[in-house]
């Protein structure tokens, strides 16, 4: 696997993408971004009102993110986001046209369990119901993994460059629901 990797570590809120994202960064020896920190502070107020996102909130945060990946476009990155919808993976593709996704997938039950054990955090669980509905899995035509959230985050990251590896495209990505 090549050292310059410029991936989107995405799901729902609570899915894991700052826990695998990090690990995943220092695995390939990349920098590392967490979106959440790159939310606009009207963003992160509406979340902590309990309120979703709508696509006029995301699209500046979309655009800080693409740019944030096309300026690792030589050295490679790993940047955690939700991407949830195709047309916001679109707009990051736009920007940064070889990045690749591994959609960080689980069932409601286990992300709501991690969720529950995180006490503090900005993103209220009860907008778990709105990310489910939000959420457009990965289509066969783009880039990336689909993997299971319920498992050590080491095994994650080993089946990720595994299945990198072997040359994985978004094949069994078309399970929509979770
Ligand atoms: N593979 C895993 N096994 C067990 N616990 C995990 C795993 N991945 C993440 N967690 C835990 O689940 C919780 C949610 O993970 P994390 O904060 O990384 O998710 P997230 O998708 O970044 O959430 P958000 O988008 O809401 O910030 C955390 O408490 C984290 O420690
Ligand atoms: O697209 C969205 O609805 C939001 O960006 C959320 O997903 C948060 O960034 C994050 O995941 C909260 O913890």
């Amino acid at each position: 696997m090549p050292t310059s990797s410029l991936v989107v570590v995405m799901g729902v809120s609570g899915s894991g993408k700052s826990t695998i994202g990090a690990a995943l960064a220092q695995r390939l020896g990349v920098p590392f971004v967490d979106a959440d920190d790159l939310h606009p502070e009207a963003n992160i107020d509406k979340m902590s009102r309990g309120e979703p996102l709508d696509d006029h909130d995301r699209h500046p945060w979309l655009e800080t993110i693409g740019r944030w990946l096309a300026d690792h476009d030589a050295r490679g990155g790993v940047v955690s986001c939700s991407a949830l919808k195709r047309k916001y993976r679109d707009q990051l593709r736009h920007q940064a046209h070889r990045v690749e996704f591994l959609h960080l997938q689980g069932t409601r039950e286990v992300i709501a369990r991690r969720q529950a054990s995180r006490p503090g955090h900005f993103m209220p669980p009860s907008l778990l119901t709105s990310q489910f509905a939000t959420l457009e899995g990965l289509e066969p035509d783009e880039r990336g993994v689909v993997i299971d959230v319920d498992q050590p985050v080491d095994r994650i990251i080993q089946e990720y460059v595994d299945r990198h590896a072997a040359g994985a495209t978004a094949s069994g990505a078309t399970e929509k629901e979770n």
